[in-house]
Protein backbone atom coordinates (compact mmCIF):
# COMPACT_ATOMS: atom_id res chain seq x y z
CA UNK A 1 0.00 0.00 0.00
CA UNK A 2 1.66 3.76 -1.11
CA UNK A 3 1.86 6.47 1.20
CA UNK A 4 -1.39 8.36 -0.15
CA UNK A 5 -3.53 4.81 0.39
CA UNK A 6 -2.66 4.32 3.77
CA UNK A 7 -3.56 8.54 4.40
CA UNK A 8 -6.89 7.85 2.20
CA UNK A 9 -7.96 5.10 4.41
CA UNK A 10 -7.20 6.45 7.96
CA UNK A 11 -8.92 9.66 7.24
CA UNK A 12 -12.36 7.64 5.59
CA UNK A 13 -12.24 5.63 8.80
CA UNK A 14 -11.64 9.02 11.32
CA UNK A 15 -14.17 11.08 9.06
CA UNK A 16 -16.78 8.43 9.39
CA UNK A 17 -16.06 8.61 13.00
CA UNK A 18 -16.47 12.02 13.42
CA UNK A 19 -19.28 11.95 10.80
CA UNK A 20 -20.81 9.99 13.54
CA UNK A 21 -20.78 11.74 16.72
CA UNK A 22 -22.51 14.66 14.43
CA UNK A 23 -19.37 16.94 14.15
CA UNK A 24 -19.89 16.30 10.27
CA UNK A 25 -22.95 16.98 9.58
CA UNK A 26 -24.08 17.14 5.84
CA UNK A 27 -21.27 17.73 3.92
CA UNK A 28 -19.22 19.21 6.87
CA UNK A 29 -15.82 18.86 7.89
CA UNK A 30 -12.59 18.24 6.10
CA UNK A 31 -9.18 15.98 7.25
CA UNK A 32 -5.76 15.97 6.28
CA UNK A 33 -2.41 14.22 6.57
CA UNK A 34 1.11 15.12 5.93
CA UNK A 35 2.53 13.31 3.04
CA UNK A 36 5.73 15.26 2.76
CA UNK A 37 7.45 18.18 4.11
CA UNK A 38 10.47 19.61 1.49
CA UNK A 39 8.03 20.21 -0.11
CA UNK A 40 5.33 20.16 1.73
CA UNK A 41 2.30 17.77 0.13
CA UNK A 42 -0.83 16.82 2.06
CA UNK A 43 -3.68 14.45 1.65
CA UNK A 44 -6.95 16.10 1.88
CA UNK A 45 -10.77 15.26 1.71
CA UNK A 46 -12.30 15.78 -1.45
CA UNK A 47 -14.72 18.75 -1.47
CA UNK A 48 -18.07 18.83 -0.65
CA UNK A 49 -18.77 14.89 -0.26
CA UNK A 50 -20.58 13.30 2.29
CA UNK A 51 -17.91 12.67 5.37
CA UNK A 52 -19.39 9.74 6.50
CA UNK A 53 -19.30 7.93 3.21
CA UNK A 54 -15.76 8.51 2.06
CA UNK A 55 -13.67 5.65 0.69
CA UNK A 56 -9.63 5.72 0.77
CA UNK A 57 -9.78 7.03 -2.67
CA UNK A 58 -11.43 10.18 -1.62
CA UNK A 59 -8.58 12.56 -1.12
CA UNK A 60 -6.48 14.95 -3.42
CA UNK A 61 -2.60 15.29 -2.93
CA UNK A 62 -2.71 19.14 -2.73
CA UNK A 63 0.37 21.86 -1.85
CA UNK A 64 1.08 24.11 1.22
CA UNK A 65 -1.31 26.71 -0.34
CA UNK A 66 -4.41 23.77 -1.04
CA UNK A 67 -4.12 23.60 -4.71
CA UNK A 68 -3.89 19.68 -6.70
CA UNK A 69 -0.84 18.38 -7.68
CA UNK A 70 -0.24 17.58 -11.24
CA UNK A 71 1.35 14.48 -10.09
CA UNK A 72 -1.55 12.33 -8.65
CA UNK A 73 -3.95 9.40 -9.37
CA UNK A 74 -6.43 11.85 -9.73
CA UNK A 75 -5.44 15.38 -9.92
CA UNK A 76 -8.52 16.61 -11.52
CA UNK A 77 -10.64 16.26 -8.42
CA UNK A 78 -11.71 19.12 -6.18
CA UNK A 79 -10.04 19.21 -3.14
CA UNK A 80 -11.70 20.72 0.23
CA UNK A 81 -12.47 24.15 -0.26
CA UNK A 82 -10.26 24.69 3.18
CA UNK A 83 -7.44 22.85 2.26
CA UNK A 84 -4.93 26.14 2.05
CA UNK A 85 -5.74 26.71 5.64
CA UNK A 86 -5.06 22.58 6.58
CA UNK A 87 -1.55 23.52 4.07
CA UNK A 88 -1.19 26.98 6.47
CA UNK A 89 -1.42 24.80 9.60
CA UNK A 90 0.85 21.96 8.59
CA UNK A 91 3.57 24.28 7.74
CA UNK A 92 3.56 26.41 10.47
CA UNK A 93 3.01 23.55 13.22
CA UNK A 94 4.74 21.03 11.87
CA UNK A 95 1.51 18.78 12.66
CA UNK A 96 1.46 15.25 10.82
CA UNK A 97 -2.48 15.51 10.87
CA UNK A 98 -5.02 18.23 10.70
CA UNK A 99 -8.89 17.98 11.35
CA UNK A 100 -11.79 20.56 11.05
CA UNK A 101 -15.38 19.44 12.24
CA UNK A 102 -18.27 21.50 12.49
CA UNK A 103 -18.85 20.60 15.99
CA UNK A 104 -21.54 23.12 17.86
CA UNK A 105 -19.40 23.88 20.78
CA UNK A 106 -16.39 25.41 19.56
CA UNK A 107 -18.73 28.07 17.58
CA UNK A 108 -20.60 28.73 20.71
CA UNK A 109 -17.98 29.18 22.59
CA UNK A 110 -17.09 31.72 20.02
CA UNK A 111 -19.69 33.81 20.40
CA UNK A 112 -19.06 34.22 23.59
CA UNK A 113 -15.70 34.59 23.77
CA UNK A 114 -14.83 36.43 20.16
CA UNK A 115 -11.50 37.12 21.58
CA UNK A 116 -10.25 33.64 22.26
CA UNK A 117 -11.69 31.32 24.68
CA UNK A 118 -10.12 30.58 28.15
CA UNK A 119 -9.46 27.33 29.71
CA UNK A 120 -8.17 26.56 33.30
CA UNK A 121 -7.97 24.45 35.89
CA UNK A 122 -9.61 21.37 34.00
CA UNK A 123 -8.37 17.94 34.35
CA UNK A 124 -9.32 17.48 30.55
CA UNK A 125 -6.70 20.03 29.62
CA UNK A 126 -3.96 16.84 29.73
CA UNK A 127 -5.90 15.54 26.95
CA UNK A 128 -5.26 18.70 25.04
CA UNK A 129 -1.47 18.51 25.96
CA UNK A 130 -1.56 20.83 28.63
CA UNK A 131 -0.83 20.33 32.26
CA UNK A 132 -4.34 20.62 34.15
CA UNK A 133 -3.37 23.52 36.42
CA UNK A 134 -1.07 24.82 34.54
CA UNK A 135 -1.21 28.58 33.35
CA UNK A 136 -4.78 29.39 31.52
CA UNK A 137 -4.68 28.57 27.60
CA UNK A 138 -6.48 30.88 25.25
CA UNK A 139 -8.22 28.88 22.47
CA UNK A 140 -7.67 31.36 19.39
CA UNK A 141 -10.71 32.49 17.58
CA UNK A 142 -10.29 34.20 13.95
CA UNK A 143 -13.48 35.57 11.62
CA UNK A 144 -14.47 33.09 9.38
CA UNK A 145 -14.07 34.17 5.32
CA UNK A 146 -14.16 32.39 1.73
CA UNK A 147 -10.11 33.37 1.32
CA UNK A 148 -7.92 30.82 2.86
CA UNK A 149 -4.83 32.85 2.41
CA UNK A 150 -6.52 35.60 4.84
CA UNK A 151 -7.80 33.02 7.35
CA UNK A 152 -4.33 31.57 7.26
CA UNK A 153 -2.94 34.71 8.04
CA UNK A 154 -4.86 35.51 10.95
CA UNK A 155 -4.04 32.00 12.06
CA UNK A 156 -0.41 32.49 12.13
CA UNK A 157 -0.71 35.70 13.74
CA UNK A 158 -2.47 34.27 16.88
CA UNK A 159 -0.19 30.66 16.70
CA UNK A 160 0.69 29.64 20.13
CA UNK A 161 3.12 26.61 19.64
CA UNK A 162 1.70 24.93 22.70
CA UNK A 163 -2.14 25.57 21.64
CA UNK A 164 -2.94 22.79 19.03
CA UNK A 165 -6.17 24.14 18.15
CA UNK A 166 -8.31 26.81 16.19
CA UNK A 167 -11.42 28.25 16.56
CA UNK A 168 -13.23 30.00 13.07
CA UNK A 169 -16.22 32.18 14.48
CA UNK A 170 -19.58 31.25 12.83
CA UNK A 171 -17.95 27.77 11.26
CA UNK A 172 -15.85 24.90 12.96
CA UNK A 173 -12.69 24.11 14.65
CA UNK A 174 -8.90 22.73 13.71
CA UNK A 175 -7.09 20.89 15.38
CA UNK A 176 -3.68 18.90 14.86
CA UNK A 177 -1.25 16.70 16.23
CA UNK A 178 1.23 14.52 14.75
CA UNK A 179 -1.51 11.94 13.07
CA UNK A 180 -5.00 11.49 12.93
CA UNK A 181 -4.96 9.53 15.99
CA UNK A 182 -3.71 12.23 18.45
CA UNK A 183 -5.70 14.84 16.54
CA UNK A 184 -8.25 13.03 17.39
CA UNK A 185 -7.58 12.55 21.45
CA UNK A 186 -7.27 16.76 21.20
CA UNK A 187 -10.14 17.41 19.90
CA UNK A 188 -12.19 15.32 21.98
CA UNK A 189 -10.81 16.73 25.14
CA UNK A 190 -11.63 20.20 23.24
CA UNK A 191 -14.94 19.81 22.57
CA UNK A 192 -15.54 18.31 26.38
CA UNK A 193 -13.87 21.44 27.19
CA UNK A 194 -15.83 24.11 25.57
CA UNK A 195 -19.22 22.27 25.96
CA UNK A 196 -18.16 22.41 29.44
CA UNK A 197 -17.25 26.07 29.90
CA UNK A 198 -20.44 27.38 27.69
CA UNK A 199 -22.63 25.47 29.76
CA UNK A 200 -20.77 26.32 33.18
CA UNK A 201 -20.83 29.97 31.97
CA UNK A 202 -24.51 29.62 31.04
CA UNK A 203 -25.35 27.96 34.76
CA UNK A 204 -23.45 30.96 36.52
CA UNK A 205 -25.24 33.75 34.27
CA UNK A 206 -28.65 32.86 35.05
CA UNK A 207 -27.47 31.62 38.76
CA UNK A 208 -26.68 35.65 39.28
C1 LIG B 1 -21.96 22.60 4.95
S1 LIG B 1 -20.26 22.47 4.77
C2 LIG B 1 -19.67 24.05 4.17
C3 LIG B 1 -18.22 24.00 3.80
C4 LIG B 1 -17.36 23.69 5.00
O1 LIG B 1 -17.27 24.50 5.89
C5 LIG B 1 -16.73 22.43 5.16
O2 LIG B 1 -16.14 22.15 6.19
C6 LIG B 1 -16.70 21.39 4.07
O3 LIG B 1 -16.05 21.88 2.94
P1 LIG B 1 -15.36 20.84 1.91
O4 LIG B 1 -15.02 21.70 0.72
O5 LIG B 1 -14.16 20.30 2.61
O6 LIG B 1 -16.35 19.76 1.62
ZN1 LIG C 1 -15.88 23.91 7.50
Amino acid sequence: MTALEAAGRAIAAESARYAGMGWMRGTSGNLSVVLGRAPLRLAVTVSGRDKGELSMDDVVVVDERGEAVADQPHPERTPSAEAGLHGRIAAVSGAGAVVHVHALAPVVAAERWPGGVPLRDLEMLKGFGRAAHDDPVTVPVIANGQDMRALGDAFEAGYAADTPALIVARHGVYVWGDDLRQARHRLECLEWLLRFSVQWDTHTRSAR
